[in-house]
């Protein structure tokens, strides 16, 4: 899978936040980790300038850089990095780095200034205007980056694609096997045309419809699902199916089925088997239900009939023993040395 799908791991939808900068003049540092598309509108005048939706710093007038750090929404392994100068044109900066450091507990910005800072992307050019996308290959986990712009100006966005890699240590017995935060993952969906399926399984509740995955109107017999990966193989015990805001859109009935990928082809209809049958919904509404099976799954499948909106997916579970060691195990691999 392309990095390009996998979760902007510095986005405010994770818990991500811009935890300090040198300066952000013109324009708020936190605007770099928003999740919607930035937006521009020509000729609005603040009273320290053009109004940008992006970190924009003034111009410098000795020699140096400009920084911002982020705090990951939750620890991972950077894949990608984009550098999203949408709207900068006469003042986007001509070149950025960006780097990453692992820092356990809650540093402040001061300790992370002196934190053992890796590269991730090298000092390289940027066009204004542009998502300028950079592969990261470093294979360790971090928890912050730090981007850094040569010698000053604006920029819109800074997305840190990649894969979340849960502290085990911080997962209780039970919890929610489906959540972006555990490192569970969507991978595949029939349609997304009103909202991505990966706002099934962010964090806390969804505060309006636009947060949530929408499908559109189905005009045909078939029916729209969403497959996630979970954070391991685990047994589900509770299954919240969240269609909050949904009012005149909600499905009609949802189900829910698992399938152990280490034994059994996904593809092979077989595979599957139930974790909740079809069951009656209702709109805007936060329904749970216990689950009888006790079959591990490291994948579940959530068909809605026909069509419509969901505004969050929880399965709280417990992973198999082997699951545990399994996040134990990726843990240690993804440390720093
Ligand atoms: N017209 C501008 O955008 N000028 C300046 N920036 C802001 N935000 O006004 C600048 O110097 O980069």
């Amino acid at each position: 899978m392309s990095w390009r799908l996998s979760p902007d791991l510095a986005s405010r939808l994770l818990g991500g936040s811009v935890v300090a900068a040198n300066d952000e003049f013109f324009a708020a540092r936190d605007n770099l980790v928003t999740d919607a598309p930035p937006s521009f509108a020509a000729q609005t005048f603040g009273p320290k300038g053009q109004v940008y939706d992006g970190w924009e710093t003034r111009r410098r007038r000795e020699p140096g850089h400009d920084w911002a750090i982020v705090r990951l929404g939750a620890p991972g392994i950077v894949r990608g990095v984009v550098v999203d100068t949408a709207y900068f044109t006469g003042n986007f900066p001509p070149y950025a780095a960006v780097e990453g450091v692992a820092v356990d507990g809650y540093p402040s910005p001061a300790e992370l200034s002196s934190a053992p800072w890796a590269p991730l992307v090298a000092k390289s050019p940027l066009a204004g205007d542009t998502r300028n996308e950079f592969d990261v290959t470093d294979p360790h986990r971090c928890t912050h980056v730090r981007l850094t712009i040569h010698p000053d100006g604006g920029v819109a966005r800074l997305r840190v694609h990649g894969e979340v890699v849960p502290d085990p240590a911080l997962l209780p017995a039970v919890f929610d096997l489906a959540a972006m935060e555990h490192g569970a993952l969507v991978v595949g969906c029939s349609n997304m045309f009103y909202g991505p399926p990966h706002r099934l399984i962010a964090p806390g509740l969804a505060r309006v419809m636009g947060e949530g995955w929408e499908t559109a109107r189905r005009r045909d017999d078939g029916n729209d699902w969403a497959v996630v990966k979970l954070a391991g193989p685990g047994v589900v015990r509770v299954a919240e199916l969240d269609t909050s805001h949904f009012k005149g859109n909600a499905p009609g009935a949802a189900s829910l089925r698992g399938a152990d990928a280490r034994s059994a082809d996904l593809d092979d209809p077989a595979a599957w088997f139930d974790i909740l049958p079809r069951t009656r919904l209702q709109p805007d509404t936060r329904h749970r239900f216990p689950i009888p099976s006790a079959t591990p799954a490291t994948h579940a499948r959530l068909d809605i009939f026909p069509d419509g909106g969901m505004a969050r997916l929880r399965l709280y579970g417990e992973l198999t023993g082997e699951g545990r060691a399994a996040l134990a195990a990726r843990w240690q691999s993804t440390s720093r040395p």
